[in-house]
Parts: structure tokens; sequence; C-alpha cells
């Protein structure tokens, strides 16, 4: 008797190791670690998904006091291969340790989404004689309504080859798929007889007859060749099969991309280069300025690699982002790039997955969740932007894309480079106390570009009667570099600040009914929504609280400040990029590539503007409203507020023509503000480690935040002291608990929330602490109440 372990799909505490169960006799030989199955689960024998982590013998199971003939039988085995490797199941392990999410929701973040997701398997016979044994002459059959035995049959048939299985998503919309036809039937065509008469049926059986059985053509290609009705003779004739295939959308990234070839590296760039192709036992900060040319370094370090006959792992923040970057990876290596993109539909990104599982990628581009993807032998990995809070997940499991990639970096012996221009406070002291060895480049890689020159407009001053968005300086400068058919990019700072609509008699501003907060206007969809729970109403015109009907609206989205600015300068061509106008796939590529190509002047856009551009004619880069996010209750709001500032003035200046760069504010003495203008990231670090210091935040203290949250407050801040000493009586007195205090926005899906913030440096005693946590939301009192712990937030809102 085989016993399998398998981790069972209940995020609980209870079931958060694995269970005992049998494997069907038929299936014995056929299972494997890493595989998915669906197995009965609790009283009810529901059927639930688990994966395989073990198998273990009887004496085992015995000797635990569990019975043989109590243990439950697989009921199904979803997966022909293992869709787990031995490294991610041991990567599983060690997260578990530091993220506190139940192994099972951590186990399915390694997946790509189909695989987590509703799907059938469909299985299509190669051979003619399974063709006929078992199919019944039918084109396909169901996995899934198979019984245990022809189950087993048939993943031993694909195992030799005779048939092969495909995935379908149950969302068929989000598949492109076009015609195929194969040649399935080569016996048929030799014992077609043909009137000698018909040349181009002759002609087409002439063709095929040269043609090895399982060849596949687009129908539209032996069309042309041949004609429909020929086509369809030999379908009709069942010597061709007609078929729907998918087809990878992110086919699309491939083409028209010119070859790009090496540059010849500056000094600073090869003595980066240098040092991470040879040593490799301490991760590397590449800390360089905007246009130093950290990303060509990148691709040196990559082709190496590849060279070495090893992969690698390119991490970006958000790649629908950085089509720019993509490019010029796919520019470089071809087909040996896959690319994991959050534009792909479920479908395509499991095909880069299948792609890479069979070692058919050397070189994954991706945003967060790509850090799992089950590449071998891997050489380099490599995050770009490393300070971006996209890094970190914000749901369960909550990781952080740099700790999962230190853990694989260590297993395949690779070399792990963290690069940005301004490093996050965290990785810049690890490399100052030298856990990180530290790569500078202090100069713009194209000889001609200059770092721009930085000017603070200080908007107290600057109220301009004109315009609500624009100081005239500002104005007078547009147009001066419109008018030299030079572009310029606006980027509009959305983070802490929103549209939203007020009574102008008594102040009344409409919130959400289940939020603690106002709800923000959105002008493409004419409604008022709340970005937390998804609720939407409609605009109203009148005030509910005092039926006045001077609802006026406040904040100045992109779309007004686009509106605006092209009344004030009618011949400008303005492109706006922000989430509206890119909600469509591939929308960012088409506004990107036809900035580009010099059919706007103005790029006006949110934060997504500011990261990886690189324009040489944008000699112009303008800030309409530096400090919104400088007041947000979060310790980090100044590095975010000078990352965001230094990366988007980067863009300005990037090849021969010199860039300016003007920046918006009320807060011109403002530490975070000040220096971003003077691009003095060192300044920066230091002033801003002394405030950490003495407030005892990140990087001198590692924190874990909780969040507890019910729909009715009182129980909420009960619950909230009942952890808040369960956590105390395993910490030592040099730990320090903030809280419990209301979360900055207390109300959300009708859910009051409250936070405790642990600060500490070193308690041998944390995770038993957040383990009773765990439990204690397992008791059936506390049905109804959720905890979420978050080691190292990035996000206090
Ligand atoms: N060694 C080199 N010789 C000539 N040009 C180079 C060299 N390295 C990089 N460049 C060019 O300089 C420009 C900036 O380089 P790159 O985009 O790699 O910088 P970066 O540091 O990644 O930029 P950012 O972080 O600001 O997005 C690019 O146009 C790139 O092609
Ligand atoms: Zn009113
Ligand atoms: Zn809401």
């Amino acid at each position: 008797m085989k016993i399998a372990k398998i981790i069972v799909d209940v995020p609980s505490m209870q079931t958060d190791k694995p269970f005992s169960y049998v494997v069907p006799e038929a299936l014995e030989t056929l299972v494997a670690i890493g595989m998915r199955v669906h197995v009965p689960f609790g009283r009810g024998n529901r059927l639930m998904q688990g994966f395989i982590v073990g198998f273990e013998s009887q004496e085992l199971v015995e000797n635990q006091g569990n019975r043989l003939q109590d243990l439950k039988v697989i009921a199904e085995v979803l997966d022909f291969e293992p869709v787990l490797n031995a490294e991610q199941l041991a990567l599983a392990d060690k997260m578990r340790e530091t993220v506190f999410a139940y192994k099972i929701s951590i186990l399915k973040a390694m997946l790509p989404n189909l695989l987590n997701s509703s799907y059938d398997k469909v299985l299509t016979a190669l051979d003619p004689q399974v063709a006929s044994d078992y199919f019944e002459n039918a084109d396909e059959i169901h996995f899934s309504s198979l019984d245990e035995v022809m189950q087993a049959t048939m993943m031993k048939l694909q195992r030799e080859g005779k048939v092969s299985v495909r995935y379908v998503a149950q969302s068929k919309e989000t598949i492109k798929t076009k015609k195929v036809v194969s040649l399935t039937n080569h016996a048929q065509l030799l014992a077609l007889t043909i009137s000698a008469r018909a040349k181009k049926k002759l002609a087409m059986q002439t063709f095929l007859q040269h043609e090895p059985e399982g060849k596949v053509w687009d129908n539209t290609e032996l069309v042309a060749l041949f004609s429909r009705d020929v086509v369809k003779f030999f379908i009709g004739n069942g010597v061709l099969t007609l078929s729907d295939v998918e087809v990878s959308r992110s086919q699309d990234y491939f083409e028209n991309i010119e070859t790009d070839t090496q540059k010849t590296l500056n000094a600073e760039q090869k003595a980066a280069y240098e040092a991470i192709i040879t040593s490799q036992d301490k991760p590397f900060l590449l800390e360089g300025v905007t246009g130093s040319g950290k990303t060509e370094v990148y691709l040196q370090v990559i082709a190496h690699v590849i060279d070495a006959g090893k992969t690698a792992i390119m991490l970006v923040p958000e790649i629908s982002l950085t089509p720019m970057m993509t490019s010029r990876f796919i520019a470089r290596f071809g087909e040996n790039v896959a690319i994991m993109h959050s534009g792909l539909s479920d479908g395509e990104k499991y095909d880069e997955w299948r792609k890479i599982a069979a070692g058919k990628a050397k070189v994954v581009v991706g945003a967060r969740s790509a850090i799992f993807v089950p590449l071998a032998n891997i050489g380099a990995i490599i995050i770009d932007e490393e300070h971006e809070t996209s890094y970190k997940q914000d749901s369960n499991p909550r990781y952080h894309a740099r700790d999962i990639a230190l853990l694989r970096a260590q297993y395949h012996g690779a070399a792990l480079v963290l690069g940005s221009a301004t490093p996050s406070l965290e990785t810049r002291a690890r490399a100052q106390q030298g856990v990180y060895q530290l790569l500078r480049l202090t100069q713009r890689a194209n000889q001609a570009a200059q770092i721009p020159e930085v000017r603070l407009l200080d908007m107290r001053k600057h109220l301009n009667d004109k315009s609500a968005s624009f100081s005239q300086v500002m104005l007078d400068k547009i147009a001066e570099k419109v008018s030299k058919k030079e572009q310029v990019v606006l980027m509009l700072n959305r983070r802490g600040y929103s549209s939203f609509i007020m009574c102008r008699d008594c102040g009344f501003v409409p919130e959400c009914p289940n939020c603690d907060i106002s709800l923000t206007l959105h002008m493409d969809t004419k409604t008022l929504n709340c970005h937390y729970c998804g609720h939407t109403q409609g605009i109203p015109y009148t005030c509910p609280n005092c039926q006045s009907n001077k609802i006026r609206y406040y904040g100045s989205g992109t779309q007004k400040v686009e509106e605006e600015l092209q009344e004030l300068m009618p011949e400008a061509r303005i492109l706006r990029m922000d989430v509206d106008t890119t909600k469509k796939k591939g929308a960012h590529e088409r506004i990107l590539s036809s900035f580009g190509a010099g059919q706007a002047d103005i790029l006006l856009g949110t934060q997504m503007i500011a990261k990886g551009l690189d324009f040489p004619n944008v000699t112009l880069v303008g800030v309409i409203n530096a400090d919104t996010a400088l007041n947000l209750p979060d310790f980090r709001a100044s590095e975010r507020t000078f990352q965001l500032l230094t990366q988007v003035a980067g863009r300005a200046g990037r090849a021969e023509k010199s860039g300016e760069v003007l920046i918006q504010t009320f807060n011109p003495d403002h530490y975070a503000i000040k220096l971003a203008q003077t691009h003095d990231y060192e300044q920066f670090y230091q002033t801003e480690m002394a405030f950490r210091r003495k407030l005892a935040y990140p990087p001198y203290y590692f924190t874990v935040q909780l969040v507890i949250s019910h729909k009715n407050e009182e129980i909420t801040v009960k619950k909230s002291y009942e952890i808040l000493s369960l956590l105390q009586a395993h910490l030592t007195d040099k730990a320090r608990v903030l809280g419990p205090i209301a979360k900055p926005i207390a109300r959300t899906h009708n859910l009051y929330h409250y936070q405790l913030l642990i600060k500490y440096r070193f308690e041998d005693h944390l995770a038993d602490a957040l383990n009773d946590v765990l439990d204690l939301t397992q008791l059936r009192e506390n049905k109804e109440l959720r905890v979420m712990i978050d080691s190292e937030p990035q996000n206090f809102m």
C-alpha cells in the first residue's frame, strides 16, 4: 500500500500539516511528489484539492497511532507531471517560518493561476490505435469523465507520447485562438483515390505524402496553398483534422523588435559587471543614478550566465508598466526569453510557465510572482528598482520577492543583484554593514547626457489665475519646449490623493456606506467609487445633507488637467496615461510607442510614467504636485516621495539634449523634496536614517503588523487587547508594541480595523507568539474575527 502525505486546500491551523491518504493501486506508479490531487476531506468528505508533499511508510502511519484501514483514499490525480519541484517545496517550508501564512496559500502562490482555478483537462489521441481503442473516434475526451483505471491508463499513454493533454480554462473569452489542421491519418491519405482531373487535390495529396503524421499547419496557410474546398475535402475524408488552438498573446512581444547588440561598458559598468560575475557569495546592491546604464549591466551579466549554460530571472516592478524593459530583453535574447506579464490571460501565463518548466526559457522577465518560476540551474537573479513596494505582496501570503530571491540565489549558488537609483533604506543599510556588496554607477552612461537641473516652484507664491494646476513658469516652459519640437513628460502624483465632490454650502463629502473613506470621483464612468470595497453610486446633483445644488468637484484628476492644458495650449498634442487610458490590453505599449515615435508633444500621466522610460527627445519633466504623499500616516512617506521625484526627474535629458525638471510643491523646504532637487541620495539616506533611529523604525528595528478586524467595533478592540497580551507573554521587554489603535482608514467592507505594530531587534520567541495568535483565530468563538499578520509591512493605510 502506498501512502501519500498531502497538504489540503483548507487554510487553517489544523490543516497546516500534511494528512495521510492511500494512493489507489492503479495510480501507485504514476503519482509523484509535487502533483495535485483531489481528496475527500472532513466529516462530509467533500472533495478538496491538495498537494502531494511526500510519501510515508505503513509503519510510520501506524506508529503515529493511526489505523491503516481508517485512511481515506485519493479520489483523483490532477496532474500528469509534478507542478511543484523539490526546490519549491523546500522554499515553501522556509517561507512558512517568516511569512506567517498557511502552507497551502504559499504553495498556491507558486503556481500560475490556471492551476489554482477551475479548468478541465482535455485529452487528444496522437496514435490511431489509441484513438480507436479508447476514444471511440471522438476527437477529445475530458479527463474528469474517466474512472480511476482509465485515468491511470491515460497517464501512461501520455508518458508514451500517444496522448496529449491540454488544460482548458473555464473563462474562454480571455483566450485567443486560431484554426489549425493536422495530418492525422497518413494511411487514409494513401488509400484515397483521386480523379486525375482534380489537379489541386492531387497536388495536395502529393504534398501531404511527404509530410510526417502529426504535422500541424495554420488553416489559412493551407487554404492559401490549395484553396478552401480542397482542404475541406481532406478534412472530410479523415486525413486532416481541424481544431482550434490557443495562440500565445505573449508572442506579440516578440514581433517587430529589432535585435540589439551589446554596448561597450564604461569603467564603472565594467567594474560592476566583473564583480557580479566573479564573486557570488554576497548579494550585490547596484546603486546607479538614473540613466547610468544599470540595465546594460543586467543584460551583460545575463548574457554571461547564459553562455555558462545557466538561466536567469529578471524582476521588474510591474511589467505592464515597463514595456521598454521587456523589449530590451527580447531584443538581446530573442526566443530565450519568457515573459510573466500581468496583462497575459491565465492561459497565456500558464503557457509561459510550461515553457519555463520544460527548460525552454533561459531568461524569465516578470513581476513579483515570477520569482517562483520553476527555472532550473539559475545563475543570476536581478531585481530592478528594488525599492518598489510592488515587490511585497499585499494579500496572503505576504512575501517580499527580495526575500524569496535571497533563498533561491542561495539554493542555486546564483548571483543576486538589487538595482536602484534610490535603494530602500533597508537595502542600503545592509550594504553599509557589508551584508551586501555595494557597487556604484555615478555617471550617466551616455557620455553626452547630464543629470538634469531641477527647479522647485513654490506653489504658495506661484498661485496662478489662469490655471488651477499649473504655475505660469511651468506653462511658459512647456510652451517653449513644444515650440522647439522637444518633448515633455508631466506627472500628477496620485498617491494619497483623489478627486472627490463636496457641497460648497455645508461641506458635505459623500462617503462609502461600508468604509470610512470619501468616495472617489470617476469622470469616465460618471460615478463615485470606493477604492476599498468597490461600492459605486451615481453623482448627486443636490447635496444629500442640505439640498443645496452647489456640489463641486475637488482635486484635479489627470483628465481634468489634460482638458485644462489643452485649453491653454490648443496646438499641443497631449497623450494621457493613467488607469483609465490603459485599461485595455496593450494600451501602455501603444501610448509609449506613439510618444516615442514623436506623435505627441506631451505625455501626461500618473506615477506609472516615472519608471523606466528612456526617450532621447524628452527635455522637460514637470511634476504637478510633489507633496500629496508627504503627509500620509506612514513612516516611509518621505522615502517614497524622494524616490518618486528622483525617478521621474531621471526621465529628462537622457541623450544629447540637456534636460530640465520643474517640481511644483507646497513644501519646498522639506528635506525629501530639497534632496530630490539636488539628486542627493547619500544625504537623504543619512538624514532619513537619523529619523528612523530616533523613532526606532526600520532598518534599525524589524516590524510586524497585526490588523484585527471585526464587524463590531467593541469586539475588535477587546480582541486586540487579548492579542496584545498573548504577544507580550512571549516577547522580551526590549520589543515595543504600538497600539492597538484604529487604522488610518478605520472601517472598510463593514469591518472595523485595529492595528498593532511590533518593533523589535532580536526576539527568539516571536514565531511562537504569532503562531499563538493564529491558534486564537481558529477558536469557534472567533469565527468572525480576522487577523492579518504582516511581517515588514509596506503599507499602513
Ligand atoms: N556602455 C554604454 N555605452 C553607451 N550607451 C549606453 C551604455 N550603457 C547604457 N547606455 C545607454 O544609456 C541609456 C541609459 O541606460 P539604462 O537605461 O541602462 O540606464 P538605467 O540606469 O537602467 O536607467 P534608469 O534606472 O534611469 O531607468 C540607454 O539609452 C542605454 O542604451
Ligand atoms: Zn450641503
Ligand atoms: Zn467602501
